[in-house]
């Protein structure tokens, strides 16, 4: 294997992988740090709000050069920002950073990475794809102001995939929909995924704007559709799709407290919206969603099954990541 910047940005890549969707607002972005050939970190963006990428990994990666953990919260951007100042320049004399976003130039709910970085010694900037909101980049050019070198373009297809999400939820609903399976297709027969798989549902569920179901799911399974798993006092709005209007209300989804439940057949404006909208369902929800559906999200889990229920559907997808979740398999594809 070649140990090059493609080799580096691909550690940020997929660490930043392990956060898309649960960034949202935000983008997700992963950083990896280098000195002399040593990976230093590798750190990604968790959650909107909290540390960026970079201060994530400029953090760890001085506990790594001084071999002792820092008494400051990796998560509060500003307490990071702060501890960095207070850093002697030559610590990081001679590190390189592959970043797969540009870093920010701009302090917004967080401190700007950009300038953060602009007091080390740095030996190089690595960035996989410029900021592609009109009027957020500038962040090469801080850098490049102080004196370190930059370069872009290094995995910007894969940087730009992982994106996705970002630009369309900008414009419109970025239309998630999530399957657990097992590995011969088969969706039914009560909870099939490992339980960091069904953590990492209710993660995304605590962060988007609405979760769709289609109604012949609700009668069947009786879902909560809370965030119960990861301990989040939010739960998701959810959308029912159905003809129906009347559910039976001692389905626990109904009993879920601070959210609001509703029962539609038109969900155009819900489409329309800018916004994160994770759907859980199954063949139905698939064939009716079929053409407003951006990425599958498939958790396949190591068993067999002789259940009957499964999905019968033709579309060609184009596989953008793939990583071990407990004992599952995670995979993202886009709808093509
Ligand atoms: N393993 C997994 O990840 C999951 C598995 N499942 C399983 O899948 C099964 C359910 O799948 P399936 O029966 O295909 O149903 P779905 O819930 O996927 O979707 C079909 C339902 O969507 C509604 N719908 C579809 N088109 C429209 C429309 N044009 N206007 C209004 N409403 C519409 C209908 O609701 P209505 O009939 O009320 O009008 C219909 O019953 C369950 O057994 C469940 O356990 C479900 C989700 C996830
Ligand atoms: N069986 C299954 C899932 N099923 C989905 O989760 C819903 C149940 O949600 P709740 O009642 O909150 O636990 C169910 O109706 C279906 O949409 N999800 C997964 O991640 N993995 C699984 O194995």
């Amino acid at each position: 294997m070649k140990i090059d910047d493609r080799f580096y940005m691909q550690l940020a890549l997929g660490e930043a992988w392990r956060y898309q969707g649960l960034t949202y607002p935000n983008p997700a972005v992963g950083c990896c740090v280098v000195k002399e050939g040593r990976i230093l970190a590798v750190e990604a963006h968790h959650k909107a709000g909290e540390s960026h990428a970079e201060l994530w990994a400029m953090l760890a990666a001085y506990e790594a050069l001084e071999g002792r953990e820092a008494a400051v919260d990796s998560a509060d951007a500003d307490a990071v920002y702060d501890f960095l100042q207070t850093v002697p320049e030559e610590l990081f004399r001679g590190v390189s950073l592959y970043v797969t976003l540009e870093p920010c130039a701009h302090h917004g709910r967080t401190p700007s990475c950009a300038w953060a970085l602009s007091r080390f010694p740095l030996h190089r900037v690595v960035v996989a794809t410029a900021d592609p909101i009109p009027g957020h980049g500038g962040g090469l050019e801080i850098l490049a102001d102080h004196g370190i070198e930059v370069a872009t373009g290094v995995c910007e297809e894969e940087a730009r995939e992982l994106l996705e999400p970002f630009l369309i939820w900008q414009e419109r609903a970025f239309v998630l929909f999530k399957l657990a399976q097992t590995t011969n297709g088969r969706i039914g027969g009560g909870y099939l995924s490992s339980p960091e798989s069904l953590e990492h549902v209710h993660r995304l569920r605590a962060v988007v704007d609405e979760l769709l179901i289609g109604g012949s799911t609700v009668r069947t399974d009786r879902p909560t559709l809370d965030c119960r798993f990861v301990d989040q006092k939010r739960a998701p709005n959810v959308c029912i799709y159905s003809r129906q209007n009347e559910f039976d209300r001692s389905i626990p989804l109904f009993g879920v407290s601070d959210r609001q439940v509703r029962i539609t057949d038109d969900i155009e404006p819900l489409l329309d919206r800018p916004s994160f909208l994770l759907v859980e369902g199954g063949e139905g929800m698939l064939k009716a969603l079929q053409d407003r559906i951006d990425w599958l999200l498939l958790y396949q889990t190591p068993k067999l099954s002789a259940h009957p229920l499964s999905y019968n559907v033709d579309q060609k997808l184009k596989y953008l990541h793939h990583a071990s979740i407990g004992v599952d398999l995670i995979l993202w594809s886009r709808f093509e």
